[in-house]
């Protein structure tokens, strides 16, 4: 048995509800790579599996990247917690190939692709709704980086519907990434880390905004450690007439 925190567990609880994320007869596909955040993510949903007041069955997935990753040992320790587990092989190691070459955003190539599998599998095997393990810090440096690199105001909402129709959720959203570390680690939970990432394999100097971004908000908060709240209440109160676009100016 794993040990997830009161903290964890009570946070995803009150996230659950608050969003309706996962409801009655849901059929949730898990993105599992067996990263410290994904494996949290499996473990908070057995338990909200065994005290939630409603049924669900979720299921986790792992895609490989056809890079000869070893990830058998995901699927026994998900046997070892009576969760299902499927691997999905793919090429897009292969795939990626020239094209990674020219274009500098590897890593997002990668990422819509997993993202591809991911839905397809979802599809394919009649699950409504796809759980990624996405926690408060990657909603916070997703926005930092649109904010100072990219020119948009955007961030990673808990729940949206995707093209096809799956509702894509994020239970961890509201979680701190050091808790979710601290899990790992308290259960000793052996965790693949960013090496396993394929773009780490291609001699191309790694995209530096968001280790920048991450390194900028750990230098903020240290000088104001109430900093992750404020931000966590203002994405609760978006102020739309007071930026420059058009649409939203209060002018009649
Ligand atoms: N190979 C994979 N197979 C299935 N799902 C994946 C895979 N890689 C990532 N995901 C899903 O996408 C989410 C975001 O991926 P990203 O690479 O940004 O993860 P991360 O922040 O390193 O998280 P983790 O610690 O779970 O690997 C993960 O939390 C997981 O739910």
């Amino acid at each position: 048995m794993v040990e997830l925190s009161k903290k964890i567990s009570s946070v995803v609880g009150k996230t659950n509800a608050e969003y309706e994320l996962i409801k009655e007869g849901d059929r949730v596909l898990v993105g599992f790579s067996g990263g410290k955040d994904s494996t949290t993510l499996i473990h908070a949903l057995n338990h909200l599996k065994r005290v939630a007041p409603f049924d669900f069955e979720f299921k986790a997935v792992t895609i490989t990247y056809g890079m000869g990753e070893q990830v058998q040992f995901l699927s026994q320790h998900c046997k070892e917690h009576g969760i299902e587990h499927e691997i999905v092989d793919t090429q897009i190691f292969e795939l990626a190939g020239e094209k990674i070459r020219k274009n500098s955003s590897f890593c997002s190539f990668f990422s819509r692709m997993r993202r591809g599998y991911l839905y397809s599998t979802a599809q394919e095997q009649g699950f409504n709704k796809l759980a990624l393990g996405h926690h408060l810090d990657d909603a916070m440096e997703s926005f930092f980086m649109n904010f100072l690199y990219n020119g948009a105001l955007r961030s990673m909402p808990p729940i949206y519907k995707a093209e096809n129709g799956l509702k894509v959720i994020r239970p961890l959203i509201f979680c701190r990434e050091r808790q979710l570390r601290a899990f790992a680690q308290k259960n000793e939970i052996s965790v693949i880390g960013d090496e396993a990432c394929p773009a780490m394999r291609f001699d191309i100097k790694m995209p530096h905004a968001r280790e920048k971004t991450k390194e900028l908000l750990a230098k903020m908060e240290e000088e104001n450690p109430q900093m992750f709240i404020s931000m966590k209440a203002a994405f609760n109160n978006i102020q739309t007439s007071t930026f420059f676009e058009k649409e939203y100016l209060d002018r009649d």
